[in-house]
């Protein structure tokens, strides 16, 4: 057999974690090393319930992967930034606002934060399987690892999320599973994010939001944790709380297509991206998300039978007969988001309406 070679690549340093006191949320954390028995997601599935639930966020520790396998994931997420000359970048730029897909580049600047100033988050997207999307040339050496890392966090990460959520409402274990496929060309994508520092006229013009309030589109969101510690989430008692850095570990939020699946049992939990602590600036912020949607005709309606949504009663925002396709809804808020074409309400909260639902954006 011959032998597997590695391809080298360039070592992202990980920014020192921070000293400073820090106001931190809750976050439940949940180990998964049971998940792959039947016995061990009976004893996590009510875990992962509330905090979905409460939160609607929730950090898993024991995936799965090593820390060395997740650094070199984080050195191979830096290639597209750091090893592609820009005119090659400028021939991958996902074309988000006009096809409502991630593939790609986004550019930086290319949403309206706050006050005029735009953003300065770098993003690249690899849609499955990887194989079938165009990359720049650094990264094709690299593709059988990201299509490895995509597998990864769809089937043991992500299906057992969806097994938990499924039993945390009584309903057949694999009845999310079953909406999210792997093999078929759909919404889930992979985005490596590189956030680099701004000026401090962009910190004052923004109240150092670097990247919006907001609930993510699709069903589950798994953001890898990373050192820099800037994102917050809307806790319960309505205050922005950052979550804890725990190395090696995913931090996992449910998005609005799971909030509709399940009647508003679990929450699309408010989040967004600030100016990191003082000891923290100046470096760049590398992450790895995996934002999985449902499969793209799968309506955005309740699962009635629960009988757990039975008991506590269901909310809609829309009837069922109105709701959006998993498709409809995912493209019209890959397009409209960073818009400056929002309603702004009094209380610095932008609203659009997207598939005939209120979509609101958090300064
Ligand atoms: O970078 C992060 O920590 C979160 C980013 C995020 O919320 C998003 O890309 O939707
Ligand atoms: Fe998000």
């Amino acid at each position: 057999m011959p032998a597997v070679t590695i391809p080298p690549v360039a070592h992202y340093d990980p920014t020192p974690g921070t000293k400073e006191e820090i106001d931190y949320a809750a976050v439940p954390i949940i180990d998964f090393a049971k998940v792959g028995t039947p016995e061990g997601r009976a004893a996590l599935a009510p875990q992962v319930r509330d905090a979905m639930r409460t939160y609607g966020f929730m950090c898993i520790v024991n995936h799965g992967l090593t820390q060395a396998q997740n650094e070199r994931m984080v050195d191979i997420a830096n290639v597209p930034f750091t090893e592609v000359p820009e005119e090659e970048q400028a021939q991958f730029i996902s074309k988000t606002k006009e096809l409502g897909e991630w593939k790609g580049y986004k550019p930086r600047q290319y949403w309206h934060v706050d006050n005029g100033v735009r953003d300065q988050i770098q993003h690249y997207a690899t849609v499955r399987p990887a194989f079938g999307q165009q990359h720049p040339r650094a990264l094709q050496p690299f593709l059988p690892e990201v299509h490895g890392f995509m597998e990864h966090n769809h089937f043991n990460v992500l299906h057992q999320i969806l097994r938990l959520l499924a039993l945390g409402l009584e309903l057949p274990e694999e009845t999310f599973v079953e909406r999210h496929h792997f093999d078929v060309e759909g919404l889930t994508f992979l985005r490596f994010a590189k956030y680099y520092p701004r000026t401090d006229d962009d910190e004052v013009k923004t109240k150092n939001v670097w990247m919006k309030g907001h609930t993510d589109s699709g069903t589950i969101s798994l953001l890898w944790s990373q050192p820099v510690v800037a994102l917050q989430i809307m806790t319960p008692d309505g205050k922005w709380r950052h979550v804890k850095h725990v190395p090696n570990s995913i931090i996992v939020n449910a998005g609005d297509a799971m909030e509709m699946f399940s009647g508003g049992f679990y929450k699309a939990t408010i989040h967004r991206v600030v100016q990191p602590p003082i000891d923290q600036r100046g470096f760049t912020r590398l992450g790895l998300l995996y934002f999985a949607y449902a499969d793209a005709d799968v309506k955005l309606v309740p699962c009635t039978d629960s009988p757990v949504l039975q008991r506590v009663g269901i909310t809609r925002k829309v009837e069922d007969k109105d709701a959006p396709t998993m498709q409809m809804y995912s493209s019209m808020r890959a397009s409209m988001y960073g818009n400056s074409e929002v309603e702004r309400k009094a209380d610095g909260v932008d609203e659009q309406i997207v598939s005939g639902l209120v979509v609101r954006h958090y300064n």
